[in-house]
């Protein structure tokens, strides 16, 4: 029997990353080749022109699963009903900026989408806040819908975690999908640690290590940290632009794994509620391993952290805890 569509908000939807996204979606790259779906698109009055020539666009590629399109301005109306919510609008930070530089624009924002999701979204909403500074717009989402539970609110580490798995993957001189279970640990800004201490690569006699394969822990403790941690601002330095493609597709990963669950053996990264696990405080939106069964996601858990990675962890939480203060000062 034919599946109901799925109703997904995306807001910012006329911009960069909107625009790379809405086909991925339409096309079920995110919830399957069966999965009909209806795309609710949100964006700013200045920018209403433009996310109508994006509806147009997506009515003329005659994707079959696509089921609708609601392009408004509305904030009520975009979130009406939605099953799924991607965050993407606000603005992004230009060269030479921190992630958290563009706080006091975009965290206001999701003080005032939170209350729509709160009141019009279907129940059950699975939400993904990509805008940035990502975990602590989704931290700012969450307390201000209360009725929406701390589970179904995240934030967007799968890009970092994709690229650790990539920086592996041209190293080693292997295929990226033979690379699994990176993590990424903490928040999404120039603290985050990078961790291969538990990931492997699949060869001809098995899952092997990363470390042994690569053997060059100066390199796995130095520069690729660095290089994971920075490229965020190494691709707005050459494209004058922030990530786009990769971030379009690192979210249709994120919720796909997260609805459609993740493969045996494997952990993804996701920006979820801390709980304190791993001795993280909780109370922040912290970026853990994660296994997904069933619409939840679990953080993944027992997994041993040396001291050079316990620092790492503590030093990421210390800036988020240190930007939700600073959140509550520009609310
Ligand atoms: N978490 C990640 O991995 C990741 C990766 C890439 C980019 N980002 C962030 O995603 C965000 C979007 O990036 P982009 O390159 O698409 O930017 P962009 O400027 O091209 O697009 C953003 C869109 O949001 C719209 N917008 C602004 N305020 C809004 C509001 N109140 N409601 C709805 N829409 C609104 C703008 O009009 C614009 O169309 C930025 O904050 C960027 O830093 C995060
Ligand atoms: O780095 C940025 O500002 C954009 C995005 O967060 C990224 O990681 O590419």
């Amino acid at each position: 029997m034919a599946k109901d569509p799925v109703r997904i908000l995306v807001t910012g939807a006329a911009g960069q990353i909107g625009y790379a996204l809405v086909p991925l979606i339409a096309r079920g790259t995110m919830l399957g080749p069966d999965q009909p779906v209806i795309l609710h698109l949100l964006d700013i009055p200045p920018a209403a022109e433009s996310l109508n020539g994006v509806k147009m666009e997506l009515i003329d590629a005659a994707f079959p699963l696509l089921r609708g399109v609601v392009a408004t301005t509305n904030v009520v109306g975009a979130c009406k009903d939605v099953n799924i919510a991607i965050m993407v609008g606000g603005f992004p930070r230009k060269e030479g900026m921190e992630r958290k530089d563009v706080m006091s624009k975009n965290v206001s924002i999701y003080k005032e989408q939170a209350s729509a999701l709160d009141q019009y979204a279907a129940e059950n909403v699975k939400i993904l806040v990509v805008a940035n500074p990502a975990n602590t717009n989704a931290l700012i989402l969450k307390e201000f819908a209360p009725s929406i539970p701390e589970k179904n609110i995240s934030c967007l580490t799968r890009l970092d975690h994709n690229r650790a798995l990539g920086q592996v993957a041209e190293r080693a001189g292997v295929s990226v999908s033979d690379v699994k279970n990176v993590i990424i640990w903490g928040n999404h800004s120039s603290t985050q640690y990078p961790d291969v201490n538990h990931a492997v690569i699949t060869t001809q006699e098995g899952e092997k290590p990363v470390r042994a394969i690569i053997a060059d822990n100066a390199w796995l403790d130095g520069d690729f940290i660095t290089t994971v941690q920075q490229r965020g601002a190494a691709i707005i330095k050459a494209r004058k632009l922030s990530s786009a493609l990769s971030a379009a597709s690192s979210a249709c990963d994120h919720i796909r794994d997260w609805v459609l669950g993740t493969p045996k053996g494997t952990w993804v990264s996701m920006g979820v509620y801390s709980d304190g696990s791993y001795g993280v405080p909780s109370g922040l939106i912290y970026s853990y391993p994660v296994t997904c069964a069933g619409g939840e996601w679990t953080i993944f858990q027992g997994l041993s952290i040396d001291e050079f990675s316990r620092a790492k962890l503590d030093a990421t939480a210390a800036e988020l805890v240190e930007e939700k203060a600073m959140a509550y000062l520009c609310l």
